[in-house]
């Protein structure tokens, strides 16, 4: 089995996740994609919203399609989620399934800030797509990162959750930046502090 995973802090969860996933899907015929909220990320701040609202996030925006899961291995394990840790378990709980780790040309860049990233790229293979104001550069890359990269095609999104986030508390409208039962979700909850 070929599954990717779509690993992110989904606070929220936006359209340019959704591409993401579908575009690395497309290209590579990617049996499942996974995705999977970290519970704390590695390289930048704590999440707003709690882990459970992220996967349910996650689970609103993907419900209609047969390919996509949620993954809640990280928000379980709890701690620092080093994708690292994450993928040592994969690999235990499903020995021969090929793992592909779809990220966005921000965090391809930083790929060389992971921890334990040589071992990592021996364990898996990276799926990046494009993603405004990150231009990507394989070449800047050290070479063991070049040859576990593998590009997608997406159609760039100019929207990140910070911005969201952003937007919510100066009461502007989130709506269609997030899916529509997304959208529904947050409002239900009272996450962002958003006005309907
Ligand atoms: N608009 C986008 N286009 C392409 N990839 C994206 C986009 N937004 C997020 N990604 C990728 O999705 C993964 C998870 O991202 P994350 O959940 O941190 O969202 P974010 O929008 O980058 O959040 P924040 O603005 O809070 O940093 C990362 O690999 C990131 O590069
Ligand atoms: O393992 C690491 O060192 C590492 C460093 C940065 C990001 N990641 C993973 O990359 C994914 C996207 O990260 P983020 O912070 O943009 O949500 C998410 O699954 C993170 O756990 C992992």
């Amino acid at each position: 089995m070929k599954i990717g995973i779509m690993g992110g802090t989904f606070d929220p969860l936006h359209i340019g996740h959704l591409l993401a996933a579908e575009s690395a899907r497309d290209s590579y015929q990617l049996d499942e994609v996974w995705f999977m909220p970290s519970h704390i990320p590695p390289h930048k701040d704590k999440a707003g919203a709690t882990g459970e609202q992220r996967l349910k996030m996650v689970a609103e925006a993907i419900k209609d399609h047969a390919s996509f899961r949620t993954l809640d291995i990280e928000v379980r394990r709890g701690g620092v989620s080093y994708t690292i840790d994450t993928i040592e378990e994969l690999h235990e709980m499903y020995p021969g399934f090929d793992f592909y780790f779809i990220i966005g040309a921000d965090m391809v860049n930083y790929l060389p800030n992971w921890d334990r990233i040589e071992d990592l790229s021996e364990m898996i293979t990276f799926i990046g797509v494009g993603r405004p104001g990150s231009p990507l550069d394989l070449l800047a890359l050290p070479s063991y990162l070049q040859r576990s990269v593998l590009l997608a095609d997406m159609p760039l999104v100019d929207i990140s959750s910070s911005e969201i986030r952003e937007k919510a508390e100066m009461g502007h409208s989130i709506r269609y930046m997030v899916p529509e039962r997304v959208y529904e979700y947050i409002i239900r909850s009272g996450l962002y502090e958003i006005q309907p």
